[in-house]
């Protein structure tokens, strides 16, 4: 009866402090799963150790009955065979030397990982791994130890230089990792032998490196295996037909190797895969058909989703295989003719253009100019196929003789009056871009000013609610949006003048050719964007529930020189909702927005969000597609971070700053938040802006403190290497 009580206690404190772990990690976020191994344990010590005297000083094992649902608890209890006799005073010491025993076993698996990881990092890291060896494992950059901090689970070091080939017996030692990450090093040799000895693995990237060597057969006796990213290395050799063997495989990337041979008939349930790039031939299997076509491209694969195959397996066309030589020659020759006929097609179209407009002489080699016409003369322009489009326009003024620009507010480079519409028609321009509502423009006035133009097109609002519309935009002035300085306004052509932002978008920096030299944003900065850009759509929201922005993306948010976030484009959904709907990037648009005129505040908290996800991973939500994980963004994040694998979401170069991680871990809670699929749920922008304040407070603080240090006035955000 006594141990059936002392049973029930436990059960009680176990239920009480499961409570507290549900708490801790409601967000499902830095939640990671038991270990097998553990489990076993705790079977073990179920039966034999004495209860924990009181919640607190619960021992780990008890946390690990919290793996198991609650119910179980008291069931497992109950079904206890009858209760032992008393316990003597010699089996009371037998088990606490068995507990104390169970203690020291777990310390020094801890002490065997740390081993292991010193060894791997003079193999293959050096200095890269910059770890205090002084402080506990757990701490160290990239590592993560299971809830109990006893031992390693999982290893994150993408994208860190490291190099070399990983020697037997250094990760083998990690006995419960269940995640490695390794991806975009340079580590070479074979796929490293020390995995076979990883039995709890279902995380495997080892993409972007130089591994080479055929497959191993180990790595098909990984049977806890998820997701295998062995992209983008040196492999060769078959795919072997016992990767079925990995029945719980679910993502398979092989792309970009130099794999042969044909694609095996696999009975697995692939969510992912892509065995592109890689010299493969025969008939794709019928299980893998309603894959992409781009997951095979790049190899003499036939079948659905490709070609259908003749009778020697490759794909349609004469029974007869032509040369690689007479294949070159036939691409090249329809390139050239085609590029002819294209050739022949412009001049023609060029000459009928210039026939019309008679443009006049000076502007084939003089500097671009905005002519009369209102067209920038600039190659850009033309291309974009703006010159024809606008060769009946003219910005001569309307019948009324209207030939001025209505310039709103006060003080600032574009305001004032500063200049006439001559003087903006005189401008150099140069496109920056074409939007929903029409082409962009950097106009340089002869005075130097800078400014940006947007071209409307298509509004088909009367002339009083246009400029109705227009003095209500003009109205709004906050630091965090990008006001609109003048317009100009005739039946035919509408200017828009706003301030020019130097840095240009939030779009082109995150996601921009990476030019040499490109300064990657660091977490501060992405904090400041983050909250600059909350807190311009709070204050476009403060303006009545009726007022949304409707379009935000990171191309709207655009950056000063000290990259403070300025949201731009504010107002024009409304007017493009009237006329034409707006052509909004899907992967910024709510769920509930099937018709895309509708605007609301919801709908732009959730692009909000999408533009946070955005920051914190460094992926385009309107690349999604082209993402390895092909969902989008929200979606993406949402269930990795539901296989509690958080870490991989975020931008490489945010993890090198280990110290606000939870910081990141946060402000990506906030996104998630954002992007819930009921408008609902989504908090208000108000909101938003007080939580992006709390989460980024003592980041900012410090860098303002650095900043007023420096007592340069400058403002860096170059990221410290
Ligand atoms: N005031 C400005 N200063 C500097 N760059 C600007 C300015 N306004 C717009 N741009 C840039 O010009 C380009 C074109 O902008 P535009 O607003 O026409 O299209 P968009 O932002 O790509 O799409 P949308 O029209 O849907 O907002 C974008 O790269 C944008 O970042």
């Amino acid at each position: 009866n006594e141990d059936r009580e002392i049973k029930s206690k436990t059960c009680e404190e176990f239920n009480e402090c499961e409570g507290r772990v549900r708490t801790a990690t409601s967000f499902g976020l830095r939640r990671r799963k038991r270990s097998k191994k553990g489990f076993s344990t705790l079977e073990r010590k179920r039966t034999t150790s004495p209860p924990p005297s009181s919640s607190s000083s619960l021992s780990p094992v008890g946390l690990q009955v919290f793996s198991s649902p609650p119910q179980q608890c008291p069931r497992s209890a109950l079904s206890l065979s009858p209760p032992p006799p008393r316990m003597s005073t010699l089996t009371a010491l037998l088990l606490l030397l068995l507990s104390s025993c169970f203690l020291n076993v777990a310390r020094s698996d801890l002490a065997s990982d740390r081993v292991a990881l010193v060894a791997l990092r003079s193999a293959i890291g050096g200095r890269l791994l910059r770890w205090n060896l002084t402080d506990p494992p757990c701490t160290w950059a990239g590592v993560i130890c299971d809830q109990r901090r006893e031992q390693v689970v999982e290893l994150h070091f993408p994208g860190m230089g490291l190099s070399g080939s990983l020697p037997a017996g250094t990760i083998a030692n990690l006995t419960q990792l269940q995640t490695i990450s390794f991806r975009f090093n340079s580590l070479s040799g074979p796929i490293p032998p020390d995995l076979a000895s990883l039995s709890q693995l279902r995380n495997l990237y080892l993409q972007g490196n130089s591994f080479s060597g055929e497959l191993p057969a180990f790595l098909f006796a990984l049977q806890n295996l998820v997701r295998l990213n062995l992209a983008s290395n040196d492999l060769s050799g078959v795919i072997p037909p016992a990767f079925g063997n990995l029945t719980r495989l679910k993502t398979l990337f092989l792309e970009d190797n130099r794999f042969s041979g044909s694609i095996p008939d696999l009975n697995l349930t692939l969510d992912q895969f892509n065995v592109s790039s890689n010299q493969l031939t025969g008939t794709i299997p019928s299980k893998l058909s309603s894959m992409a076509q781009s997951a095979f491209a790049g190899n003499s694969l036939c079948g659905p989703p490709l070609k259908p195959c003749n009778a020697t397996g490759t794909g349609t066309g004469s029974g007869n295989k032509l040369s690689g030589g007479a294949i070159a020659g036939i691409v090249i020759g329809s390139v050239i003719g085609l590029f002819l006929i294209l050739l022949v097609l412009i001049i023609l179209c060029r000459r009928k253009s210039r026939g019309r407009s008679e443009k006049p002489k000076s502007l084939e080699s003089g500097p671009a100019k905005w002519t009369e016409a209102g067209i920038p003369q600039t190659r850009e322009a033309r291309s974009l196929g703006e010159s024809k489009a606008t060769s009946a326009v003219a910005i001569s003024g309307d019948r009324s003789g209207n030939k001025t620009l209505v310039f709103f507010g006060k003080g600032t480079s574009a305001s004032a009056a500063a200049f006439d519409l001559e003087d903006l028609l005189r401008a150099s321009a140069e496109v920056l871009g074409k939007g929903t509502f029409g082409t962009t423009y950097k106009a340089t006035l002869e005075t130097g000013t800078t400014v940006a133009v947007k071209r409307l097109k298509d509004v088909s609002i009367g002339e009083a609610e246009f400029r109705e519309r227009m003095r209500e935009i003009g109205a709004v002035e906050h630091e965090n949006l990008v006001g609109l300085r003048a317009y100009y306004y005739n039946k035919d052509e509408r200017l828009l003048v706003y301030d020019y932002l130097p840095t240009g978008s939030l779009s082109a920096l995150l996601h921009g050719n990476s030019v040499v030299g490109r300064t990657p944003l660091n977490w501060d900065t992405r904090c400041g964007i983050a909250l600059g850009a909350a807190r311009g759509i709070a204050h476009l929201h403060s303006g009545g529930t009726a007022t949304s922005h409707g379009n935000i993306k990171s191309s709207n948010v655009l950056l000063t020189n000290s990259y403070e976030a300025q949201v731009s484009d504010f107002g024009l959904a409304h007017i493009a909702a009237l006329t034409a709907p707006p052509n909004r990037v899907d992967g910024y648009r709510a769920p509930e927005l099937t018709n895309s005129h509708k605007v609301s505040q919801k709908a732009d908290v959730y692009s909000f969000g999408v533009l946070l996800l955005e920051l914190l991973t460094g992926k385009a939500p309107t690349h999604s597609l082209l993402n390895e994980e092909g969902v989008d963004l929200p979606r993406w994040v949402q269930s990795v971070v539901k296989e509690e694998w958080t870490a991989e979401v975020f931008d490489v170069e945010l993890l090198r700053y280990q110290d606000v991680e939870e910081d990141m871990v946060q402000l990506l809670q906030l996104a998630m938040h954002c992007t819930a699929q009921y408008p609902d749920k989504r908090p208000p922008m108000a909101q938003v802006v007080n939580k992006i304040e709390e989460i980024c407070r003592s980041s900012m603080l410090q860098e303002q403190e650095e900043h007023s240090g420096s007592g340069d006035g400058s403002y860096s955000h170059q990221t410290s290497v």
